[in-house]
């Protein structure tokens, strides 16, 4: 089955992108995997395919993959890459898009600049809807990892993850405890891992290694929830700056069950079309 894709990114975070409304696409995990190799496929972090809806409520279905071939509940670059497509490939005339997760929705701006604002939903801080084993909902918790007692907060963007204060992103110990937090035992779905360096109230720096996928250069979920762990440890104001290893995101949240705002770029890179 020849397929047409496009690749793009949000903060060098990529993606393989596929309009599924307008033509037929069959995915394994097997297929993704293949597809995410950087030597023998396409090459991506994640790969985000769109669909109709299922709900007359909505205008489009977003499905997303991550380079493991797990399929995942929201991707937050992902998100602004997906209103920057279905809009430049005419499935919608629409400048707000209104798109269906895994679970719950998200509601897409195209602004003038061509940066792309998302209200990402409320965040989930229940340990029960992270998933995080905890008896009792806290700002902060205590892991156990190889005989080391590491301090973090539990947040559900759709997706969970966990997010640690340090001193300083350059020297984090991204590529150590990472992988042995993603797969942790507390995180019964496993779990993105932000490592996040507080510059002051509005700002902050942030590393994330991530659920199937490894370090990103950026991740958008993990700047979400890295602002909201921030602010529920009395650390950030309502709206921070966040600087990635890819670039910048602006976060806004004005606090408990209220939605995570989200403003950033979206690049389209090139077109193909590749056999399945
Ligand atoms: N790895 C994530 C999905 C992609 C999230 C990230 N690329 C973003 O921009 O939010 C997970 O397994 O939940």
């Amino acid at each position: 089955m020849l397929v047409r894709f496009t690749k793009m990114h949000g903060l060098g975070n990529d993606f393989m992108v596929i309009d599924a409304v307008s033509q037929r696409v069959r995915l394994t995990p097997k297929i993704v995997r293949k597809l995410s190799d950087r030597h023998l496929g396409i090459g991506f972090d994640q790969l985000l395919l769109v669909e109709p809806p299922s709900r007359p409520d909505m205008d489009f279905r977003y499905r997303i993959y991550n380079a493991d071939g797990s399929e995942v509940e929201h991707c937050g670059n992902g998100a602004r890459c997906f209103g920057r497509f279905v809009r430049e490939r005419r499935l919608t005339i629409k400048d707000e898009i209104h798109v269906e997760t895994a679970r719950g929705q998200a509601v897409l701006y195209l602004l003038p600049d061509r940066q792309v604002d998302v209200d990402m939903g409320a965040p989930e801080l229940r340990p029960v809807e992270v998933p995080f084993q905890a008896e009792r909902q806290a700002a902060t918790y205590f892991v156990d990892v190889n005989g080391e007692c590491i301090e973090l907060s539990a947040v559900s963007m759709g997706n969970p993850h966990g997010v640690l204060v340090v001193d300083d992103v350059d020297t984090a110990p991204v590529e150590t405890l990472g992988p042995m937090l993603e797969p942790h035992p507390s995180f019964p779905q496993k779990a993105n891992i932000g490592f996040m360096q507080v510059v002051n109230r509005g700002e902050i720096r942030l590393r994330v290694y991530e659920r199937g996928a490894g370090e990103t250069l950026a991740c958008g979920t993990g700047a979400c929830a890295a602002v909201v762990a921030g602010r529920l440890r009395g650390l950030l104001d309502e709206e921070v700056l966040v600087h990635l290893p890819g670039g910048d995101l602006r976060i806004r949240w004005p606090g408990e069950g209220q939605s995570v705002r989200m403003t950033g770029p979206a690049t389209t890179v090139f077109e193909g079309q590749i056999y399945l």
